[in-house]
């Protein structure tokens, strides 16, 4: 494979403490190298129970529990743990949870510029980006800050053993996918893809064992590794087509997020593939597989996940306003958007069949 030779990286600064029980033992003393002394823990409402078990353990430099993270960050909840923030007299916030919590804790620092530590409880891998995503009148928008990286991230293995399996698969593939559109990324680097191939080995092998024991801590802390990777490629590199598409079908139609991160990436890896040769060579090296596009789809559904857009709820006439929505904005992907294209990609998705090689479609001459 031909070397990468013309690419710039950045590193952020971020430190990373990765130890079961972590949450408790660790988050405290994070606080304390960052100089923080009255923090906001910020969580949804189905992890306010972990959440107040780190509030404990924080102690008197806890100054608060904010339980209303929801996915996707409406701006009124982003207003609302704002205004909680100044009235706690908080400064800084820990982010319990998965990319929900940690979503509202970036949204928190994007508009105070207060810092944020990341507890993570699923393989969203948002704990390691500057991205934030923000969602107003029925649209997502997403921007990249250096303020919202959060400055410590504490990886608990024994926080996600109880993840369901349901979401445990649906969320390991959301962090494939963002090493997926890395490994064809215009700003990727050599760095980033070695980061991206051992991502998605990572993960493709711990899925499986923890859909047969998800009590299985080496898996659990396999995989949270896998996140902390895709997570470290997501933040190094632009989204493409994917991920586009994603933020289109929860931003605007309602889907929800890890799901969809599911049952999408087969066929945008399929419509892409043609045009990203060194980005397959590299998946089937790390899937062990010749075709990734259907390696995913079989992994996926092998261990239960939804296949189709139409099982998660989109309605068929939605397929082409959601492709076009999709389409209408400009942002890199190695094949060209096409309204076609994109349409090509949703149906198939819709439909949720396997995925076929080069996914062409109508009015598209790039060769399969
Ligand atoms: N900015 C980024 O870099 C980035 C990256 C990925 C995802 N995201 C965002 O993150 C959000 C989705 O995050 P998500 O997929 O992690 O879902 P989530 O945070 O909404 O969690 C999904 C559900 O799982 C529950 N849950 C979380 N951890 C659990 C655990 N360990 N045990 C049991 N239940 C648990 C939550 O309470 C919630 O009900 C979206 O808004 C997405 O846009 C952002
Ligand atoms: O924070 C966001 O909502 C935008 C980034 C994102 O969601 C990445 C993803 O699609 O997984």
């Amino acid at each position: 494979m031909t070397f990468q030779s013309d690419f710039s990286y950045e590193t952020r600064p971020v430190r990373v403490v990765f130890r079961p029980g972590a949450a408790v033992t660790a988050t405290p003393g994070e606080a304390a190298r960052l100089g923080l002394r009255r923090l906001l823990v910020v969580c949804g409402s189905r992890g306010e129970t972990v959440a107040r078990t780190v509030a404990d353990a924080l102690g008197d430099t806890c100054v608060g529990v904010h339980d209303e993270a929801r996915m996707h960050v409406p701006v009124e909840d982003a207003d609302r743990a704002v205004a909680a923030v100044r009235a706690a007299g908080a400064d800084g916030c820990v982010a319990v949870g998965g990319g929900s919590a940690i979503g509202l804790g970036k949204a928190i620092a994007l508009r105070t510029g207060l810092p944020l530590i990341a507890v993570p409880s699923t393989y969203s891998g948002s704990e390691m980006t500057p991205v934030w995503g923000l969602t107003e009148r029925g649209a997502k928008r997403t921007g990249r800050d250096p303020v919202v990286q959060p400055r410590s991230v504490v990886y608990d293995p024994r926080l996600t053993l109880s993840l369901p399996v349901p979401l445990t698969v649906t969320s390991g593939v959301n962090a494939l996918a963002h090493a997926v559109e890395a490994l064809y990324a215009p700003d990727r680097s050599p760095l980033v893809t070695v980061m991206a191939e051992e991502g998605v080995r990572a993960m493709a092998e711990a899925l499986p064992r923890l859909a047969a024991d998800p009590k299985d801590l080496d898996a659990r802390s396999r995989a949270l590794y896998a996140a902390w990777l895709c997570g470290s490629c997501l933040g190094s590199t632009t989204m493409g087509l994917h991920h586009k598409v994603c933020h289109v079908l929860g931003g605007t139609f309602g889907l929800p997020h890890a799901e969809t991160h599911t049952v999408v990436l087969p066929y945008v890896l399929a419509h892409n593939a043609p045009a990203a040769p060194q980005a397959l060579a590299v998946l089937r090296r790390a899937l062990g597989a010749d075709d990734p596009p259907r390696a995913l789809w079989e992994l996926a559904g092998s261990l239960g996940a939804p296949r189709s857009l139409a099982e998660l709820g989109l309605a068929e006439g939605d397929v082409t306003p959601a492709a076009d929505r999709a389409a209408g904005e400009p942002y890199a992907n190695p094949r060209e958007v096409t309204p076609q294209g994109v349409r090509g990609v949703l149906r198939a998705a819709y439909e949720g069949g396997p995925p076929e090689p080069g996914l062409r479609t109508e009015g598209d001459h790039t060769p399969a």
